[in-house]
């Protein structure tokens, strides 16, 4: 059997862990408070799709929303990871889509049930290429973007997260340890919006990488 190669992360299985509200104007945008401590969920594996495979609108929606995010993938698992040494554990990033079907997740909310129907179904977590960690020297502070039918919808600095990525590895390693091949999303900036069959999303972080999927339904 080859080695493994963490290029090909999404291929291992391992957990996707995602933060909501990292970012005060998206937050405000969909009326949430910002939060004073990391709001978590997670994504199966099954949850990947990459470039060349359609989004699949779930049949129980009818407001699937995209949100644009940096992933981080972890290359060293750890618990209790400090945050000084916490980018020693990162072994590169992917731009992500933590696609949600806005009208679910609302339901969900307004019933105190959980959000996996509206976070966690199949493609609904659409992510590039692996990029290696030194491509991103500085991840605290670049450009995310997403079109939709070339129309920018989303477009916001990382240097706008409320938790920065070694705050978030140190403080979801305390309660869920990290392994390599895991993947961090980090929240989305506003601008969040409804897709529909047949729509076209290109998303890109500046001067390093760009992807474009189709959402589609289930034939
Ligand atoms: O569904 C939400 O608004 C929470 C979330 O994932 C985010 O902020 O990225
Ligand atoms: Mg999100």
């Amino acid at each position: 059997m080859s080695a493994r190669n963490i290029a090909r992360f999404w291929e291992w299985g391992r957990k996707i862990i995602c933060v909501g509200r990292n970012y005060a104007d998206h937050a405000i945008e969909l009326k949430n408070a910002i939060p004073s401590e990391p709001v978590l969920f997670l994504k199966p594996p099954s949850a990947y799709v990459r470039e060349g495979s359609p989004i699949l609108l779930p049949f129980y929606t009818s407001n699937l929303h995209h949100e644009v995010e940096l992933g981080v993938v972890i290359g060293k698992g750890g618990t209790a990871i400090p945050q000084s040494s916490a980018m020693e554990h990162v072994a590169g990033y992917v731009l992500c889509l933590d696609m949600t079907a806005r009208d679910i997740q609302d339901e969900c909310k307004s019933k105190g049930l959980p959000w996996t129907l509206a976070k966690a179904f199949n493609t609904s977590c659409p992510i590039s290429d692996f990029i290696p960690k030194e491509k991103i020297p500085n991840p605290g502070s670049i450009n995310l973007w997403l079109k939709v039918n070339d129309i920018v919808k989303q477009n916001g600095s990382t240097s706008q997260m409320i938790f920065s990525i070694p705050y978030l590895i140190n403080y979801i390693s305390e309660i869920i340890s990290l392994e390599e091949g895991d993947l961090i999303l980090t929240g989305t900036p506003k601008g969040v919006s409804s897709v529909q069959e047949q729509d076209e999303l290109q998303a890109g972080i500046d001067g390093i990488v760009t992807m474009t999927f189709k959402v589609d339904r289930k034939s």
